[in-house]
């Protein structure tokens, strides 16, 4: 029998996953739409715009606003500025202290895999107390892929201490872009309801869900034990 003692590694997606970051993002947008003498978008569009990294937002916001696709550069640039310190807005979802906590002292090995660039995912990270208890953190900026490339969620894994040929961790997060990710890399996935999904629940794969962090020790303990 092939017994493995080691924990299998946790990664975490961030916005919309452990963070409700839309609306400094959505602050962020409207700032940088002002300063261009176009109307602001709400704070439902932005937050449907969000999942796919900066350059992804910024091409929805374009077409969103009519904003010609040649500023996309200058634009992103000027959002950058203002988003590197976001955090005033942003609230960590309930529980999610308690539950990296409750992981971490089991001796889960946590990582984050965003989309969200490195600068301002440190900030966040920073911000909330929360930086140590990750061991690697993968940005939208880290490689030269993102997700659904499974690369970055490989890359979290094997800094973890997984084998990056047949990686043997978790994923946790809450969009398309991380069930399609999760299943590139053949992982099994955990979906956060209460983030930036647009499509319903019963249509993306997923090993399981849930609407609130407290459930996710239980949920982790479950698939482990597969
Ligand atoms: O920055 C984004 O668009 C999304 O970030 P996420 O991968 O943490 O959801
Ligand atoms: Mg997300």
């Amino acid at each position: 029998m092939n017994v493995c003692f080691a924990p299998r590694p946790v990664v975490f997606d961030l916005d919309g996953t452990l963070i409700d970051s839309a609306p400094d993002i959505h602050a962020c947008v409207n700032t940088v739409l002002r300063m261009n003498g176009t109307r602001p978008l709400t704070l439902d569009q932005v937050r449907s715009f969000i999942g796919g990294g900066v350059d992804l937002l910024w091409r929805r916001v374009i077409a969103a606003t009519g904003l010609p696709v040649e500023a996309h550069r200058d634009l992103v640039a000027s959002f950058m500025t203002r988003y590197h310190q976001a955090t005033a807005l942003t609230r960590l979802y309930p529980h999610v202290l308690e539950t990296l906590g409750i992981l971490s002292d089991r001796g889960y090995p946590l990582g984050i895999c965003t989309n969200k660039p490195l600068g301002p995912t440190h900030t966040v990270l920073e911000h909330f107390g929360i930086g140590q208890l990750f061991g690697t953190v993968i940005g939208g900026d880290s490689l030269p892929q993102k997700k659904p490339d499974p690369a970055p969620l490989r890359a979290a894994f094997a800094a973890l201490g997984a084998d990056p040929a047949a990686p043997r961790g978790i994923f946790v997060g809450d969009s398309e872009f991380d069930v399609e990710t999760a299943r590139n890399l053949g992982v099994p996935m955990l979906l956060f309801l209460r983030g930036y999904r647009k499509t319903a629940p019963e249509d993306l794969l997923h090993r399981a869900s849930f609407d609130d962090f407290a459930q996710l020790p239980l949920l982790v303990e479950e698939v482990a034990a597969i």
